[in-house]
């Protein structure tokens, strides 16, 4: 599990919104490049919205660069994802959550064969053992780098990278910066470039600067004074919300909830899961003590997004459980951070909480973000026939309180 711990790191405005491009980029299928401050720069893609062209177009930019550096393009895949394709050797790099990398170094491995090593609710259009010779190391940063910048695209955590020799080859033999002939490049060549720190500090930086705005009475069955504040990243990600029942007294431990997204349990009552029911359950028991605050996260999916968890549905119909479908995707099995519900209790006023839920990584990960959990009231709902086995996997996995 992805967490962060609170801390104050400043993120400047320029570069929340070089990564936001980068993001809006890779989502759209073009190229970005991406740099470390010491100059060595590699031009990433999203295996995901890879097509032949755009391959090739990355195949031809990365010839208009030359030096010493090896420019070969490499499909980067989690350690998690390589394992689950059938590369065992990827298995020890999981606990360092590794980058796997295959080399691309002829034309004969097509976009369909790449999205089919990113994606396995695609027919497998690969052979391991024809694949095995092209295992090869990727610079680590970069390539970290790149598979975080599909996962904050929302995209399968998979990419393309090829280093291209400008920066720190280029730079060698003038007076210019590397990271500034990295840039120019970037620009000659109409493509953005975001620095490997920017990607790093995104996430963190992101979480904390929320802004509250916008607030409304909306009158809930069960709550009628329940107050709705909406609070918005500086990253102009989804906004998150604030639900305020009734009138919580900010010296006392408030009853709270931190409950993530689900648009298909939430929205559509889907029996899958049990979110609707802990939701309307949630409100009620407020409404019920007369005060309370839920925090409606948007993290979809446990972080993953509506798109990917559609995959993983489809994963858990042939047979995976809610955890293994993540991590057959790429993903860990949770990739929330509670830094945001954090920070909106904060700048609500409350310090202190007892927490609604049967997850004690949320009761922990609060705490470590400076919010005092004085109370886990548990939050069960029985099972409606078709989440039984979700339920059961919840407490194996995850430790779910049962
Ligand atoms: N990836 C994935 N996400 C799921 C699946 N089923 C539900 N979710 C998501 O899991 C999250 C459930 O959130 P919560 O109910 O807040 O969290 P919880 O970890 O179950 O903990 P408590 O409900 O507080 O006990 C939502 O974001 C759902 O969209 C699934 O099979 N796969
Ligand atoms: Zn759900």
């Amino acid at each position: 599990m992805s967490e962060l711990v609170a801390e104050n790191v400043p993120i400047a405005a320029s570069a929340l919104q070089s990564v936001d491009r980068a993001i809006a980029d890779l989502r759209r299928g073009a190229c970005v490049l991406v740099y470390t401050g010491d100059g060595f720069a590699a031009l990433v893609q999203s295996a995901e919205t890879l097509c032949d062209a755009t391959l090739s177009q990355l195949r031809s930019l990365t010839a208009e660069s030359s030096g010493s550096i090896d420019t070969t393009p490499r499909l980067l895949l989690t350690a998690r994802r390589a394992a689950a394709v059938g590369f065992d050797e990827a298995r020890s790099l999981i606990p360092v959550s590794g980058v796997f990398a295959l080399s691309l170094d002829s034309d004969a491995i097509e976009a369909s064969t790449i999205q089919s090593l990113a994606d396995p609710t695609d027919e497998p259009g690969y052979d391991v053992e024809v694949l095995r010779p092209r295992v090869t190391p990727a610079p680590a940063a970069l390539s970290e780098s790149a598979i975080d910048l599909t996962k904050l695209a929302r995209l399968l955590p998979a990419a393309i990278i090829a280093q291209v020799a400008i920066g720190a080859g280029a730079a060698a033999n003038s007076q210019t910066l590397p990271v500034k002939v990295i840039r120019d490049w970037a620009g000659r060549h109409d493509l953005l470039s975001v620095s490997t720190e920017d990607i790093a500090d995104y996430r963190l930086g992101a979480a904390k600067a929320l802004t509250k705005v916008a607030a409304a009475k909306i009158p809930l069955d069960h709550a009628e004074n329940t107050r709705v504040v909406a609070f918005r990243p500086n990253d102009g990600g989804i906004e998150h919300l604030a639900l305020i029942i009734g009138e919580p007294d900010p010296s006392a431990p408030v009853l709270a909830r931190m409950h993530s997204e689900c648009f298909t349990g939430d929205l559509l009552g889907s029996l899958r899961c049990d979110c609707g029911d802990q939701l309307r359950g949630a409100i009620r028991t407020m409404g019920e003590v007369g005060s309370g605050i839920l925090l409606y996260l948007s993290q979809e999916g446990r972080g993953i997004g509506l798109i990917n968890k559609l995959r993983a549905y489809e994963l858990q119909d042939r047979g995976a459980d809610t955890a293994e479908a993540n991590e057959q995707l790429g993903f860990d099995a949770d990739e929330r951070i509670y830094l945001p519900a954090a920070e909106m209790l904060r700048q609500l006023g409350f310090k202190r909480v007892r927490l609604l839920t049967n997850n004690p990584q949320k009761v922990s990960a609060l705490a470590r973000c400076g919010i005092s959990v004085e109370e886990r009231v548990a939050h069960h709902f029985p099972s409606n026939g078709h989440n039984q086995f979700y339920l059961e996997t919840k407490a194996a996995r995850f430790g779910h309180y049962l």
